[in-house]
């Protein structure tokens, strides 16, 4: 098939990539030429495992191509909008000004019998309005809604390979033909016994942020029990580790620790309350606030432990191992590694970091902290040791030979990534989250 896709970010980038991996024809359309000029030399504009190979296997081939020109959605017959939505500067709501700017270049291209898929996620509501713009400019394009569910680090096998696929389409014949045009595209996907779930716009914005608010309250749920636990002496992870047993609860995503951050869980379940609240609902979703506050207040936690365990922060040598907000991925929006790094240092500490993939991002945004390419570099001398993100070359850490690079043995694992028997044997005070 012949498809475009308006936003080459996280999503898209990977999306466009995919889809033309699959066999279809794709060109990739954004306004930052930065980006555009890396994708069309086959470059990936930030880290995300898996993504080069199909770059370099589909650039090649003539499918996939880049450009900063909407006009080359008209060779496309299906459009797939994935820009940004993220928080407003000054509420909890999500900006939309990137889905409507696209929108508007979008439309002046279509042509009749195009479909056009929104990827992005979006406040319910978003889609029938869009409908309405849509239908007054050229009434034979239909607007069908397909979120996104890809999890940053394993981005492009959940595309090809996504555990469910949601369309929400209009009633009658054209969202019956939107559904049918989706699953030509999804083909692979769909032949494979993907399940297929065919709704109305309302439904398939809601699919999507309901499931990231379950996903953020059950993270967050399992932090709240990490505060009981600090205050009882219970482990949490132990706790996490029986309540998991019970098939109806189940133990993934029960990993208690500093909680979640990035680019999607914590806005969407703001722009979620925000909506809520536009509909005159605000109470039904107000436990959002609740696990919002819980999931912020894991972060002050790790200062404060770090606070305790070196009597105080100003001058105190801190090797922070961690910027991304999880590991396999460079992203640092909304980063819990990144805040409680800035904290730290912003309340003195002399903060060393560390990350495999994240550092020249974060050069930018924390001129405040020093950058250590390895996690002996950064630890070398340090007071305390805070362990944030765990990626693999800091979990596999010897805590024997770490033990020699530093001043004292401290270590806060703030993601209970580490084996508390196997550090303590060293000589390390270990301080977990809820254990
Ligand atoms: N990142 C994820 O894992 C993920 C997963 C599922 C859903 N989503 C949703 O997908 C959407 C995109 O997220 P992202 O993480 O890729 O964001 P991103 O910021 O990485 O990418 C957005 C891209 O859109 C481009 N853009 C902005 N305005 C444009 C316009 N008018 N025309 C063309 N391009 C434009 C930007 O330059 C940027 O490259 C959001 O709604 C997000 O909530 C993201
Ligand atoms: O038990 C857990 C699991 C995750 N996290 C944290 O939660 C955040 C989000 O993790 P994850 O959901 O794996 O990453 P994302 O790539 O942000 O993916 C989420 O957000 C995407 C964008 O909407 C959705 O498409 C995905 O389905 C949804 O999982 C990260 O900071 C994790 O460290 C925890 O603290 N404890």
């Amino acid at each position: 098939m012949r498809i475009s896709v308006i936003g080459c970010g996280y999503l898209g980038a990977v999306h466009a990539a995919s889809m033309a991996h699959l066999g279809h024809d794709v060109v990739g359309i954004d306004v930052d030429e930065a980006k555009i000029a890396l994708l069309s030399a086959g470059r990936p504009p930030f880290f995300e495992p898996g993504l080069p190979e199909v770059l370099e296997s589909a650039t090649p081939s003539g499918r996939l191509r880049f450009t900063t020109d909407f006009s080359a959605v008209s060779e496309s017959d299906v459009h797939f909008v994935a820009v940004g939505t993220p928080q407003v500067a000054d509420g909890d709501a999500a900006d939309m000004r990137f889905v409507d700017a696209a929108f508007a270049s979008l439309l002046e291209h279509v042509k009749p019998g195009d479909l056009i898929v929104g990827k992005s996620t979006v406040p319910v509501g978003t889609a029938a309005r869009l409908a309405d713009l849509v239908a007054s400019v050229q009434p034979e394009v239909t607007l069908a809604w397909n979120p996104e569910f890809l999890r940053e680090g394993f981005a492009v096998s959940d595309t090809v390979n996504p555990d469910r696929l949601v369309y929400g389409v209009p009633e009658g014949e054209s969202g019956e033909r939107a559904a049918r045009l989706l699953n030509e595209v999804y083909e692979s996907a769909v032949a494979a016994g993907t399940p297929v779930i065919v709704t109305d716009y309302a439904t398939s914005e809601l699919v999507k942020v309901s499931a990231n608010a379950f996903l953020a309250t059950k993270i967050s749920f399992i932090n709240a029990m990490a505060e009981i636990a600090e205050v009882t002496g219970a482990d949490v992870t132990k706790l996490a580790d029986a309540i998991g047993h019970d098939a109806r609860i189940g133990r993934r995503f029960l990993n208690a620790g500093v909680g979640f951050g990035g680019g999607c869980l914590p806005k969407d379940i703001r722009a979620f309350s925000a909506r809520a609240r536009e509909l005159g609902k605000g109470e039904a979703v107000r436990f959002l606030d609740e696990v919002d506050k819980i999931n912020l207040r894991r972060r002050t936690r790790v200062v404060e432990l770090v606070r305790e365990e070196a009597g105080g922060l100003a001058g105190v040598r801190v090797g922070v191992l961690g910027l991304a907000f999880k590991p396999h991925s460079d992203d640092l929006r909304d980063s819990p590694a990144l805040d409680i790094a800035m904290r730290l240092a912003d309340a003195g500490a002399i903060v060393t970091a560390s990350d495999p993939q994240a550092i020249e991002n974060a050069r930018h945004r924390a001129p405040q902290l020093l950058f250590a390419e390895t996690a002996e570099d950064a630890v070398r001398g340090a007071d305390v040791v805070v362990l944030i993100t765990e990626w693999p070359e800091f979990t596999g850490l010897d805590p024997v030979a770490v033990g020699d690079l530093v001043a004292h043995r401290t270590i806060i694992d703030g993601r209970n990534a580490l084996d508390p028997a196997a550090w303590r044997a060293a000589g390390w005070t270990y301080r977990g989250l809820g254990r």
